[in-house]
C-alpha cells in the first residue's frame, strides 16, 4: 500500500477537527476526499503533508512510518502537496520554476531531464522556456502541480486545484490528473468542483464533522442515502 492512514486525529482547542480516520491509497490511484465545509478535509491534507506532527504509525508511506516527520522530509520521500495559491516565481521560466521547487540538498537525485515527463503530463511541454508570469491562470495551476511532482513523486495532495478555473481549464486539469495517475503516482484530491472529483477519482471518502461516513466508488458514494442527506442536504 502506498499510503496507509490509521486512527488519524486532530484537535484545535475544543474542536475535534478529525477523529479516528483510516484511509488506504495504492500507487496510481486517485482518492477524492469530499465533505461539507468544516468537515476536516484541509486538516487531513495538512496532517498528511506534515504541517503538524502525528504519532509515527498513524501514517505510513510505502510501509515506512512518517507521522513524526516534518513536511520537508516527507517531500523528500515523494509526498508532495499543492497550494491553492500557486507559489511560482513570475520572472523565472517554467523550467526554472521546477528547478527551484525543492531544496536540492546533498545527494538529492535531481536531474534536469527528469522534469520533462512532468511538464508533459501537466500539458506544459511547449511552455518550458516561457516565463511563469506570462502563463494563463489555468496553466499556472498546472505549473504549481508540475513543481510538486518533480522530482521523484509518489503521492501528491491536491488542495482545491480547480478553484477559480474555467470549464475548459478544469477539463485540462482533469486530463493532467489522469496522466499523473497513469504514471503510477497516488493522488489525494480535495475539491468542491464535483464534476472534476467525480470524473477522475477511483474512490471517494466522505467526511462529516471529522469522521469518515462513507467510502467507495463515485457511483456508490453518490447513491448512498447518508451521503446524500449530509453532503447534498437532501431530506433534512
Ligand atoms: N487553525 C484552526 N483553529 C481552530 N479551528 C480550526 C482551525 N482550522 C480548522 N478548524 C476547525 O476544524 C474543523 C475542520 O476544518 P477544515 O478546514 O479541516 O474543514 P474543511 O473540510 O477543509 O472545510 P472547507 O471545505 O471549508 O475548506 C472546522 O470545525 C474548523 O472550524
Amino acid at each position: 500500500m502506498l499510503l496507509a492512514v490509521r486512527g488519524l486525529a486532530c484537535r484545535y482547542g475544543g474542536v475535534q477537527a478529525l477523529s479516528g480516520l483510516d484511509l488506504d491509497l495504492a500507487a496510481g490511484e486517485v482518492l477524492g476526499l469530499i465533505g461539507p465545509n468544516g468537515s476536516g478535509k484541509s486538516t487531513t491534507l495538512d496532517l498528511l503533508a506534515g504541517l503538524r506532527p502525528s504519532p509515527p504509525d498513524t501514517l505510513r508511506l510505502a510501509g515506512q512510518p512518517i507521522g513524526h516527520l516534518p513536511a520537508h522530509r516527507r517531500a523528500r520521500l515523494g509526498l508532495r502537496r499543492t497550494f491553492q495559491e500557486p507559489r511560482l516565481v513570475a520572472a523565472l521560466t517554467v523550467r526554472e520554476n521546477l528547478a527551484a521547487a525543492l531544496p536540492v540538498g546533498r545527494g538529492w537525485p535531481w536531474r534536469r531531464k527528469d522534469d520533462m515527463p512532468w511538464l508533459e503530463a501537466c500539458g506544459l511541454a511547449h511552455d518550458a522556456g516561457r516565463l511563469a508570469g506570462e502563463l494563463s491562470f489555468g496553466a499556472r495551476r498546472r505549473l504549481e502541480l508540475a513543481r510538486a511532482l518533480s522530482p521523484g513523486p509518489r503521492l501528491v495532495l491536491l488542495d482545491e486545484p480547480a478553484a477559480g478555473l474555467t470549464e475548459e481549464e478544469v477539463g485540462m486539469l482533469g486530463e493532467t490528473i489522469l496522466r499523473i495517475r497513469r504514471a503510477g503516482v497516488g493522488v489525494v484530491l480535495v475539491d468542491h468542483v464535483m464534476r472534476l472529483v467525480m470524473a477522475v477519482s477511483d474512490r471517494l471518502a466522505v467526511l462529516e464533522r471529522g469522521c469518515k461516513i462513507a467510502e467507495g466508488s463515485p457511483a456508490a458514494v453518490s447513491a448512498d442515502p447518508r451521503v446524500r442527506r449530509v453532503y447534498l442536504g437532501e431530506g433534512t
